[in-house]
């Protein structure tokens, strides 16, 4: 405060010789540190200099805060301690002090070096009074402009940097609604390159509110943009700052949304295990149907590898860099998933979020959505679907907007589609709709041959995942794991090897100990197989496991197996090797 006056030295020197040209006398502006600002007449070379060790009676007035008129320089008692008390050269004394809220941060002194001089002030002493009174308020309020200036330019870079921290876009319209102030955040979400400043905005409200924020269509530039967000009116008197945008743009949002909720993984083609002659043609094929944006759908028992197979031609697709959004249509109760297909605004129904909810279709625009059990969905959504499939359009719940929607839809299902349609519980309409491209995975059982290399993928899956050490897995065990009936499919395969390796001995081998009891005691007691159709060669199968399993997997046991058979060691191998080959 003390050093404010030394700001606007130039306006302090005008002053002073405004003053000293209207009473004709010696000026003097000194600051709060009694420096001298300005000086006219006798004063005019100590410009610039310190004058902290004389001036005791502008350090009476510093403390006081009020003026003070000396008539008798010299002889006046605040004069007692001064170096020139006995040979003042002045001979009238006016101090005025200058004050900016409240504190004085500085004096004009003026001073008479003869007595004509004084007589004139002397004379008109009251007038004179007041107009350096005027004077040093005008001082005064131009100081505290400064000040003001000086905070409102730190609170500008304050705020500055502030908004640059904030992760939401920020754009500060001005009253014409153009942009005065933009962050760095808003320039990348808005793709906008330089010269921002200036730009018309146009905001249009859609509607819509989700969460906290409300759905807004910005238009700039003859472009718009959906960004969800809130606005405040800033109400000051400064028509550059009349309304603030903080926002989110919603693509950024839905893959915020997409990033906390997807638990899919990327597997593409090369991670569907298999060399069979089904599931090499299935490769060939999502290859092909990669290509367009075609609904397919895609059959199949529980386990197959329907939601692999979806995730293959996404990651095989052009729409791999974009979202692949998954909803399995049974395990959402029927009263939700229309919503969280299509997504609600915010007070769309009671019960709902109050704060709104942005659907899958939506979360997956330009991207996939895969309808997993595609046969749970109701009739009545099964219709919604149907209409959302042949207008490319959606509205959320409660909302009158109309999105545009541009998703490829994959579909699966493990339940004979044309059955329900013939017992009336699926659209036949939508069936068509969907089976644009039909896909089907042949269950573990009609392709035996895929068994030996999925073990052996999910051996090291989960050798590695459990950080073991394998040294091998036994023929007989094998065996056994060809032999099961895998009604639950590779799920059930892929979880009887995880049981296996967590089961597995410090030596590193997957013996028939480790096998899950299940499959021990169904192949062993041939329960795997329908009765009606057993051959021969499986009635074999079956009593040489029933053989294997009464003793332990060593060689010793094998030759009591042998020998309770009625074969050769060498037979027992020749025919657990052929069923090996198989
Ligand atoms: N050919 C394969 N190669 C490797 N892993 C596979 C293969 N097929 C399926 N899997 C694995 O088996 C498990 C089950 O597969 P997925 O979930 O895709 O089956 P699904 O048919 O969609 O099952 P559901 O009908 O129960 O939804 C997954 O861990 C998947 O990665």
């Amino acid at each position: 405060m003390a050093e404010l006056l030394r700001n606007i030295q130039d306006t302090v020197a005008r002053y002073a010789a405004i003053i000293s040209r209207v009473l004709d006398v010696s000026v003097e502006i000194v600051d709060g540190n009694l420096f001298r600002l300005a000086g006219t007449g006798m004063f005019a070379p100590g410009v610039n200099r310190d004058m902290s060790s004389e001036g005791f009676v502008y350090r009476h007035v510093l403390q006081t805060r009020k003026r003070q008129v000396i008539s008798d320089p010299g002889n006046d008692p605040l004069c007692t301690h001064c170096q020139h008390q006995n040979h003042c050269l002045e001979k009238f004394e006016i101090s005025t002090p200058i004050l900016c809220d409240g504190q004085v941060i500085g004096i004009i002194g003026l001073a008479c070096q003869n007595e004509e001089e004084k007589l004139r002030l002397e004379r008109k002493l009251d007038d004179y009074l007041d107009f350096l009174d005027q004077i040093s308020d005008f001082i005064g309020i131009k100081a505290h402009e400064q000040l003001e200036a000086a905070h409102n330019r730190a609170m500008i870079s304050m705020l500055d940097s502030v908004i640059n921290k904030v992760d939401q876009g920020v754009l500060i319209l001005g009253e014409e609604g153009e942009i005065t102030t933009f962050n760095e955040s808003a320039r990348q979400q808005l793709h906008l390159g330089g010269g921002l400043l200036g730009r018309p905005v146009g905001i249009a409200f859609t509607g819509d509110t989700l969460g906290n924020a409300k759905e807004y269509k910005l238009a700039i530039d003859g472009t718009s943009r959906t960004v969800m967000g809130e606005i405040f009116s800033i109400g000051g008197s400064d028509p550059h700052y009349a309304t603030v945008l903080l926002f989110t743009d919603s693509k950024k949002l839905h893959s915020q949304l997409y990033e906390m909720t997807s638990t899919v993984s990327s597997l593409g083609c090369q991670h569907i295990i298999g060399t069979s002659e089904q599931i090499v043609q299935l490769k060939l094929d999502i290859h092909k149907v990669a290509r367009s944006s075609s609904t397919v759908l895609i059959t199949g028992e529980s386990g197959t590898g329907k939601e692999l197979v979806a995730t293959a031609i996404w990651q095989d697709s052009e729409r791999k860099n974009q979202r692949f959004v998954a909803i399995n249509c049974a395990a959402i109760p029927e009263s939700l998933l229309e919503s969280e297909l299509f997504g609600y605004v915010k007070g769309a129904f009671t019960g709902a979020d109050p704060n709104g909810k942005i659907g899958k279709f939506e979360l997956a625009q330009g991207g996939v959505i895969f309808l997993d059990e595609i046969g749970d969905m109701p009739l009545h959504l099964q219709v919604k679907l149907l209409r959302v499939i042949q207008e490319r359009k959606l509205m959320r719940i409660g909302s009158n907007q109309v999105i545009p929607v541009n998703v490829r839809i994959i579909a699966a299902t493990n339940k004979d589609l044309r059955q329900m349609i013939e017992e009336r519980k699926f659209r036949e309409d939508l069936y068509y709709r969907l089976n644009v491209i039909p896909l089907h995975i042949p269950p573990l059982r009609e392709r035996k041959e895929d068994i030996d290399s999925l073990v052996q993928f999910f051996i090291e899956r989960y050798v590695r995942l459990f950080d073991k050490c394998y040294a091998g897995i036994d023929e007989q065990t094998m065996w056994y794991l060809r032999e099961h009936r895998w009604a639950g499919n590779i799920r059930e395969l892929e979880n009887a090897v995880e049981f296996m390796v967590n089961m597995m001995e410090e030596d590193g081998r997957l013996t028939v100990s480790t096998l899950p009891k299940e499959i021990r005691e169904t192949v062993g007691s041939g329960q795997n197989r329908s009765p009606d159709v057993m051959t021969l060669r499986e009635l074999e199968r079956r009593e040489i496991a029933k053989a294997l399993q009464r003793h332990p997997a060593t060689t010793e046991g094998k030759r009591q197996a042998a020998k309770e058979l009625g074969i050769s060691m060498a037979t027992l191998y020749r025919k657990l090797e052929q069923e090996e080959n198989l």
